[in-house]
């Protein structure tokens, strides 16, 4: 079922437009050499090119540039042989240059598209407008100082790429399907490290409303959302608040507005009439950006595997289901933890195990994958031992909590506890013979029709081995002997 928000008029659409801002993983910014490292103190971080000091010029980084290039590939776009850096032009206390170096008519990465794992394994694609480059402004602190304000230029001229979407997301749930996959795109790329919680993602979240096939209505942009649950929470706010205003006879005036965190609420920031006009033009000081086709194609051989075509293999090779395999290839890291714990034999009991017993295992105690007590070999251990009928599914998430106390592996455990499981069939066979002869009035009732004692039948087997028996043999052996 689409996303619909319910008004007095009937049923209203969403319509989403992100821009992502992302901070390119790089040593030094954008057009100078200073530290991009994250957590320094104030201004400690700050060239004479980003503190905009007449005279100085700015010098492109290319690694920069290659990582926009990656970003490009990773979002199946085409990628600009030339493409030009504008002045953005405003003024800000945060932004010395009175202008941001950006690119506007020729950005360096085109059309592309994005492919959103929704619920219940489906995919939708989603269409990208562009991605461009441009550098990231100044903080300004309001909250030491009862009357004034502080500058800290370290994040100035730190490299950024905007990756712009179309309007293609129609609620809440794709919009954070769309960041938690853009995400994934990046960090599997190495091109941003996607954290938001320190500000090296955010998103600027364009929404509007209409009526199920009508034109586009009129957008608001809420900026700088720095979570996924805000950017729900903002859309949610938003078309809703669009919705009564046009059901009470109003207007929605295109403005930008800002996300309060503290009730998920969103207010005016300034309206079209005050919106910026940015002036833009080419920036004299720099050359239009030239890509050399041949550095391209390099690039492109380099990029690694990325979730979608990971997803596709684990669906194929292994048997997963397009749901199993979404969750797994999310970070780069899992998928690697899975493969391996995948050679111990069975690939979708693996991830089934994996998915379940492990994840819970480590959310439960708050670890982090690279912490993990049990590595992906000795899962894999456990796994194969199951698959050998060395011990049972159950047995398993006995030893699987021993190995998560005791990081010891598997063999050793069973081995250490005795827990191997029964797959002779002579003690099995004698502890029925045993039960059958003890309860003659059950093994009558069961000849006699009821078969649903089949159940008790093996619960007794299974007690009377200790648990240990084989299960598939108890069923077999049983069937065979009630049968007479
Ligand atoms: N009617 C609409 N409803 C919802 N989203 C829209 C609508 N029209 C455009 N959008 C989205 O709004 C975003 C516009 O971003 P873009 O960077 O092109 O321009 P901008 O927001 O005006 O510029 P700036 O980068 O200065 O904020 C895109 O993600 C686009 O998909
Ligand atoms: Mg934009
Ligand atoms: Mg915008």
């Amino acid at each position: 079922m689409s996303y619909r928000v319910k008004g007095n008029t009937g049923e209203w659409e969403v319509v989403i437009g992100l821009e992502v801002h992302a901070q390119v993983i790089s040593n030094s910014k954008l057009f100078s050499g200073a530290s991009t490292k994250f957590g320094a103190a104030p201004n400690e971080q700050v060239s004479l090119v980003d503190a905009a000091m007449p005279g100085m010029l700015p010098v492109l980084n290319k690694e920069v540039v290659a990582q926009g290039i990656r970003t490009g590939f990773g979002l199946r776009a085409q990628i600009n042989l030339k493409s030009v850096f504008e002045r953005k032009n405003y003024f800000y206390a945060d932004l010395p240059q009175g202008y941001q170096i950006s690119q506007f008519l020729e950005p360096i990465v085109g059309k592309g598209t994005l492919t959103l794992d929704l619920e219940g394994g489906k995919t939708r694609d989603v269409g990208i407008e562009r991605m461009h480059l441009e550098q990231d402004a100044g903080k300004s602190i309001h909250d030491q100082h009862p009357t004034q304000s502080y500058i800290d230029l370290n994040r100035t001229g730190v490299a950024l790429m905007e990756v712009v979407s179309d309007p293609d997301l129609r609620s809440p749930e794709e919009a954070g399907a769309y960041l938690r996959k853009m995400r994934s795109i990046l960090r599997y790329l190495g091109t941003c490290d996607g954290n938001m919680d320190e500000g090296s993602m955010r998103a600027d979240v364009n929404v509007s409303v209409r009526k199920p096939g009508e034109e586009l209505g009129t957008r608001t942009e809420t900026k700088n959302v720095n979570s996924i649950r805000y950017v729900m929470q903002a859309i949610e706010f938003e078309s809703k608040r669009q919705v009564k205003v046009l059901e009470d006879g109003g207007e929605i005036v295109q403005e930008t507005r800002q996300f309060d965190p503290s009730n998920g609420t969103t207010r005016s920031l300034r309206s079209k009439e005050e919106a910026h006009d940015y002036r833009y033009f080419p920036d004299p000081d720099l050359l239009p950006l030239v890509l050399d086709p041949k550095w391209v194609e390099e690039i492109k051989a380099s990029i690694p595997e990325l979730p979608d075509e990971k997803k596709e293999r684990f669906i194929k090779d292994f048997g997963l289901s397009s749901y199993d395999a979404g969750i797994l290839v999310i970070d780069r890291d899992r998928a690697d933890f899975y493969e391996e714990v995948a050679k111990g034999g069975d690939p979708k009991v693996a991830a089934n195990w994996v998915i379940g017993d492990f994840f819970g295992a480590l959310n439960k105690s708050g670890l982090a994958l690279a912490e993990t007590p049990v590595s992906a070999k000795q899962l894999g251990g456990l796994i194969a031992l199951i698959k050998d009928n060395t011990i049972s599914g159950r047995t398993a998430k006995e030893v699987f909590e021993e190995m998560w106390e005791t990081s010891k592996d598997a063999d050793t455990i069973v081995e250490e506890k005795g827990l191997k499981q029964i797959s002779d069939t002579g003690p099995i066979e004698a502890a029925i013979d045993e039960i059958m002869a003890a309860n003659p009035s059950q093994v009558e009732a069961f000849r006699g029709g009821n078969e649903k004692l089949i159940g008790w039948f093996v619960g007794q087997t299974m007690k009377a081995t200790g648990g240990k028996a084989n299960p598939g043999m108890v069923n077999q052996l049983l069937k065979k002997k009630l049968a007479g």
